[in-house]
């Protein structure tokens, strides 16, 4: 029998992708990565990954995009504000204090805005679910923001395509699932990218954090973070410690969603997390979420028999978090 660790880790592992990307390297260090990233996902559910290829100029640009719209006056926001997206489509300014985590905790700080794939409003799936026209504030020339946040949208998409290629070969041997098992996922995807903003807080109440912990709902969630920020923790389940995940340059922090540890049976694993912002300093991050095909019926990998309809997990987890009549006006 291995003996309990009761030394909190320092740090969430990192995990460099190149060698996957890399034609010309080895069978031995494509399974390295592989390795790495199953044992990042099945202890933690968060790693950083480096070595992604995305240039830090996009990065850097999706940042731009979200000081700018954050600096509008808050007319222009309300202007976008996601209780005006079309039906159920979820798109648009969320104003602080829509979200709850948990019983007892006050309402996020954080404000956000939300895009996603862009479905014409006159497609006859507009308007349902996650699914629908984005909401585009009128006082940013395209070029500063809907072209170069589209544009960063799709790369996300396909990156998200080769992690979760490289997730299917760490799923247990005697699972015998196909290498393309996670393919229908990325097909017509829900895949919100959230614009953040944590105002300063000068006063830190104990119950307020910019997020309060919670798991994310989704399948793959892509962090990109503001560097000389910091405020994000994961909890290690092992030793009940929150661990800092402090901005590690060039990297994003990748976690795993309740819908692939519900789908992998708690092999890939869904960690608590949270944004604690204490900070007198704003803070700016882009979540990138890869929730899925909405209409995909996930069956239990190891073969259980549970099947879990994507859309239906995601709207039950939202209305979690945003319940009573703002979930309702919301369309949940
Ligand atoms: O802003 C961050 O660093 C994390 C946000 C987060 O956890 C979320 O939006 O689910
Ligand atoms: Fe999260």
């Amino acid at each position: 029998m291995g003996s309990i660790d009761t030394t909190p880790p320092t740090s969430i592992p990192t995990v460099d992708i190149s060698p996957w990307l890399d034609e010309h390297a080895s069978p031995a260090a494509k399974d390295e990565v592989v390795n790495a990233m199953r044992d990042a996902c099945s202890t933690f559910g968060f790693f950083y990954l480096v070595g992604h290829g995305i240039p830090e100029e996009d990065r850097q640009t999706v940042l731009d995009c979200t000081r700018r719209y954050f600096a509008l006056p808050k007319e222009d926001k309300m202007d976008t504000w996601i209780g005006k997206a079309m039906g159920r489509s979820f798109r648009g300014y969320e104003p602080p204090a829509l979200q709850v985590h948990k019983e007892g905790l006050l309402p996020d700080t954080k404000e956000g805005f939300i895009l996603g794939r862009e479905t014409p409003a006159d497609a006859p799936e507009a308007g349902t679910f996650h699914t629908g026209p984005n909401q585009w504030p009128k006082a940013l020339p395209n070029e500063q923001f809907r072209i170069p946040l589209m544009e960063y949208h799709g790369k996300m998409i396909e990156m998200v395509k080769v992690i979760l290629k490289i997730l299917a070969r760490g799923l247990p041997a005697e699972w015998n699932c196909p290498t393309g098992v996670f393919d229908e996922l990325a097909i017509n995807p829900s895949a919100p990218l959230r614009l953040l903003y944590y105002a300063p807080q000068s006063i830190k109440q104990a119950n307020q954090f910019g997020v309060g912990e919670h798991t994310d709902f989704g399948n793959v969630s892509v962090l990109l973070q503001e560097e000389g920020t910091e405020g994000l923790e994961v909890l290690y389940p092992p030793t009940q410690t929150w661990v800092p995940v402090p901005v590690k340059a060039h990297s994003y922090v990748i976690n795993m969603g309740d819908m692939m540890q519900k789908w992998t049976v708690g092999h890939y694993r869904s960690a608590l997390h949270r944004v604690v912002n204490s900070s007198t300093k704003a803070r700016y991050s882009a979540p990138f979420f890869l929730n899925g095909n909405l209409d995909l019926e996930c069956h239990a990998l190891d073969g259980s028999g549970e099947v879990t309809v994507i859309g239906e997990h995601i709207r039950q987890r939202l209305m979690e978090t945003i319940g009573g009549e703002a979930g309702r006006k919301l369309g949940l």
